[in-house]
């Protein structure tokens, strides 16, 4: 089955002279339960790709399909609602709110949509991503892998259909960076979860099941199974480094 789907999208940004093609005919559909980083060197597209995939961005053509619903059918409101009751986001700063504690801030989304938290649910994600003893404490009494753990309980909380991701370990040292990630990997091996992930490092690409490569707005290959080596070698040919 189906989670996403982005069918020939195509976006272009300014008119005439001025215009840049960020993505030039993207096809991919991801698959229920599929975990897939998105790699390529600055400017390739990526942050556009995520935006389309989330509904933030209108393609200039082309489709986006979360599950069944094709997203350019939707006007603003419904592209809220859809946003968020059915997609979570993890950045890579984690926007968590200060005043509020762990858990309202896992349950914010919940609150804004008008729902109650089912307390077996809340500590259940809380469980997940290894939280439950700090519950009660405001985001800068956490470290930063703890607030990187919140931030996911919070997008998980909505139980979403996809997971996206901008590089989510992008502030974190390597070996929280590495906690976060086997999370990730996790969620996807033991519920289902879906999760796309925009990165720059082939390190955390390797956690995913499969990485696309993207160069000047189109699919440059993919790779199943990666490794870090493998997803080095294969940006040195797209000219990263
Ligand atoms: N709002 C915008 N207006 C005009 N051009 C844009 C806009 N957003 C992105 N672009 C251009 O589209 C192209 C793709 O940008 P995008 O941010 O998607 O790349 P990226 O792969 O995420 O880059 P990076 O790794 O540096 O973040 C770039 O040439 C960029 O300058």
């Amino acid at each position: 089955m189906r989670a996403l789907g982005l069918e020939a999208v195509r976006k272009v940004y300014g008119r005439g002279g001025g215009a840049v093609t960020a993505l030039d005919g993207v096809t991919v559909g991801l698959e229920k339960g599929s975990f897939t980083a998105v790699m390529g060197p600055s400017g390739s597209g990526k942050s556009t790709f995520l935006h389309c995939a989330a509904g933030l961005d209108k393609p200039t053509s082309g489709r986006v399909l979360l599950g069944d619903t094709d997203l350019g059918g939707l006007n603003e409101n419904a592209l809220t609602a859809l946003r968020r009751d059915r997609i979570g986001f993890i950045f890579q700063a984690y926007n968590l709110v200060p005043s509020l504690d762990v858990v309202r801030n896992i349950t914010l989304p919940l609150r804004l949509a008008g729902r109650e938290a089912d307390p077996g649910w809340l500590r259940e994600v809380a469980t997940r991503v290894g939280i439950t003893d700090r519950l009660g404490h405001r985001p800068a009494e956490l470290s930063g892998g703890q607030q990187q753990r919140v931030a996911i309980a919070r997008a998980l909380v909505t139980r979403p259909e996809v997971l996206l991701a901008d590089e989510p370990t992008g502030a974190l040292d390597t070996r929280t960076g590495k906690q976060v990630l086997e999370l990730l990997r996790g969620l996807v091996d033991t519920t289902g979860q879906t999760v796309l992930m925009v990165t720059h490092d082939p390190v955390a690409a390797s956690y995913a099941h499969s990485v696309l490569f993207l160069a000047d707005g189109r699919l440059a290959g993919s790779l199943v199974s990666p490794t870090p080596e493998k997803v080095a070698d294969r940006m040195t040919h797209l000219g990263e480094w």
